[in-house]
């Protein structure tokens, strides 16, 4: 069953907290609007007893008798005047309401002198633009006026445009994707390099609103997200984007952040997951993040490390890693195994659903097949003469979704093309981190992203796209390798909290514990400690690896033959019926 959030009026109360506080905002501008007429009678009569006061006060004390007789002589005429001391109310009403009234000067319309100019010269930059000759009544000619193109508009603090809306021709071409890039282009150059922007445009009304974005938050750490089982959050993006907060805690701080989330498992439409980037942009940080978030719900993975510089060490020997790889036999033997655990785990879905029983539990948890820089295997098998890694994810890629079994791959921007074919078409979930320009971002997810680029990318910034959906702005949590002395210390300290409990070593294996690791993060630079982690690839042989599709020889599944004491689970032979009652343990691919 899904695990649901406690209320968080329980917990933090911020989002609930932050709707009564706009309930009670509301009402309270709804009341003074009803209740105006009176405020300003009362805050005329505060008025006109002060002036009272100060005018008693400013009489010398001689003078006080005399107008005080003076006083009571008129009160009483009012009294014993017919309808006196209504008249007499109803002036004393008149005069509080004129002396309360609202003395602050109007704000001035429209904008100052150098908002004024910015206007114009905007307005003169997109005459060429949004003009043509034979137009009667053009909206925009040189020397026009600005007022009618730009109905709405607001300027910061610093004088720059914060919002503006901007109407155009009919004729204007705007659902021409080269003809907006060229608009938008000139507005972000009129408007400030520096920041980001976001164009919507309004075919229908003619009208063109560009909207400064605020940075993406780059200070959150990697936590325990607020998520349902099988919901991944890749990162954070805008407000207005997406329609759901998670709420997030930094030390003392709490609030509530928009975040990507995506979802995978049999119901998901994106079920694999493509991130692609320039080096240092913080796609293997992406996958660190998703791998953290896959053993918080209780997912076991395979992680294959093709960039080989050891940044996925923290996970070694962690329950519910099976395999962290760094050599190309190793990378073999693991993702053979998953080609052939997603197999074996169709058949027996199939087979319960033939025989009208629940799929059986060892099918149900989720298997992550995480694949850093497969491009770089790629290289090393053609020069070896083995076979490309990338081929054995056909079967997961193509049918893992049923068998909750999720494929990320992270690869480098420039080797895109190196990607298998199953790869590219397989992957629907998308992110580009750091540095891309539009044609490449439209290229890779599908669709250009309907923001400027941001001039100064930070690490893991950029784009995600899941499906036909949207494409946001991304911002991935800061999940660094916690043994790499460079990252900040908070940060590596919240993925050191994260990490699960290394798994019980089988008889004679030996996880080798990490120098510096948990407890200690100031060790010093000489010591390596992702070393004892990692596994190096083997000199000896692999089996030759089944294709996808066939079905694997009987026997043991290759290399791996630790028993893994806590979860035993079946493996059947592949292809074959399952025998009875004969159980064999999942194999654990830390030590061959
Ligand atoms: N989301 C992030 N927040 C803060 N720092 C980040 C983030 N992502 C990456 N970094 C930092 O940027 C650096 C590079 O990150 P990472 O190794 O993940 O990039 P990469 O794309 O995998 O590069 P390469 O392929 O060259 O290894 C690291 O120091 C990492 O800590």
């Amino acid at each position: 069953m899904a695990r649901r959030p406690l209320p968080r009026i329980l917990s933090n109360g911020g989002a609930q907290l932050a709707r009564s506080r706009e309930l009670a905002r509301t009402a309270a501008d709804s009341a003074a609007d009803v209740l105006q007429p009176l405020i300003t009678i009362a805050r005329g009569l505060g008025r006109l007893a002060s002036a009272a006061r100060r005018r008693w006060a400013e009489t010398p004390k001689d003078r006080r008798g005399a107008l005080l007789f003076l006083v009571a002589s008129v009160l009483l005429i009012v009294a014993l005047m017919p309808y006196g001391p209504l008249l007499a109310a109803i002036a004393l009403m008149a005069a509080a309401a004129w002396q309360g009234r609202d003395r602050t000067p109007p704000a001035p319309e429209g904008p100052d002198d150098s908002g004024a100019q910015r206007l114009a010269s905007l307005y003169e930059a997109l005459v060429p633009y949004f003009s043509l000759a034979e137009d009667p009544e053009p909206l925009y000619a040189h020397g026009g006026s600005w007022e009618k193109a730009f109905p709405a508009y607001e300027f910061d603090a610093d004088g720059r445009f914060a919002h503006l809306v901007i109407r155009y021709p009919a004729y204007f071409t705007d659902g021409e994707a080269a003809a907006r890039a060229r608009i938008e282009h000139l507005l972000t150059a009129k408007a400030g390099r520096s920041r980001e922007y976001r164009f919507d445009w309004d075919e229908e009304a003619n009208h063109l609103t560009l909207t400064v974005l605020a940075p993406l938050p780059t200070d959150i750490a990697a936590q325990r997200f607020v998520t349902a089982p099988g919901e991944t959050v890749l990162g954070f993006t805008d407000p207005t984007e997406v329609h759901r907060t998670l709420p997030l805690t930094q030390g003392e701080e709490r609030r509530d952040v928009p975040p990507v989330v995506w979802r995978t498992g049999p119901r998901s439409t994106e079920p694999h997951l493509l991130a692609l980037g320039q080096p240092g942009s913080g796609t293997s940080t992406l996958l660190r993040s998703v791998a953290l978030q896959a053993l918080q719900h209780g997912g076991d993975l395979v992680i294959v490390d093709g960039g080989g510089t050891g940044e996925y060490a923290c996970l070694t020997g962690r329950d519910g890693v099976l395999a962290v790889e760094c050599g190309l036999t190793g990378a073999l033997a693991g993702l053979e195994w998953a080609a052939q655990e997603t197999e074996r785990r169709l058949i027996a879905v199939n087979r319960a659903r033939q025989e009208g029983r629940p799929p059986p539990d060892d099918t149900r948890r989720p298997l992550w097949i995480l694949l850093d820089r497969p491009g770089a295997f790629a290289h090393l098998a053609s020069a070896d003469g083995r076979r490309d890694p990338q081929s054995l994810l056909q079967v997961p890629l193509r049918h893992g979704r049923a068998a909750q079994v999720t494929v990320v791959v992270a690869e480098q921007l420039d080797a895109y093309d190196t990607l298998s074919d199953a790869v590219r078409q397989h992957t629907r979930a998308r992110v580009v981190l750091g540095p891309a320009d539009a044609g490449l971002l439209a290229s890779v997810l599908g669709a250009p992203p309907p923001t400027t680029p941001v001039a100064r990318i930070v690490p893991g910034r950029g784009y995600a796209q899941l499906g036909a959906g949207p494409v946001h702005r991304l911002q991935v949590p800061a999940t660094p390798d916690p043994y790499d002395d460079a990252a900040g210390r908070a940060h590596r300290e919240a993925v050191l909290e994260l990490l699960p409990p290394r798994t019980t070593p089988a008889d004679g294996e030996h996880v080798p514990e990490v120098p510096g690791g948990e407890q200690d993060l100031t060790a010093p630079a000489d010591q390596d400690p992702r070393e004892p982690g990692t596994r190096p690839a083997p000199d000896d042989t692999v089996p030759e690896p089944a294709t996808g599709a066939e079905p694997a020889p009987a026997g043991p599944v290759p290399v791996l033959t630790e028993a893994e004491p806590e979860r035993p689970r079946t493996v059947p032979t592949l292809g074959k019926p399952e025998e009875p009652k004969k159980k064999r343990s999942v194999p654990t691919l830390i030590k061959p």
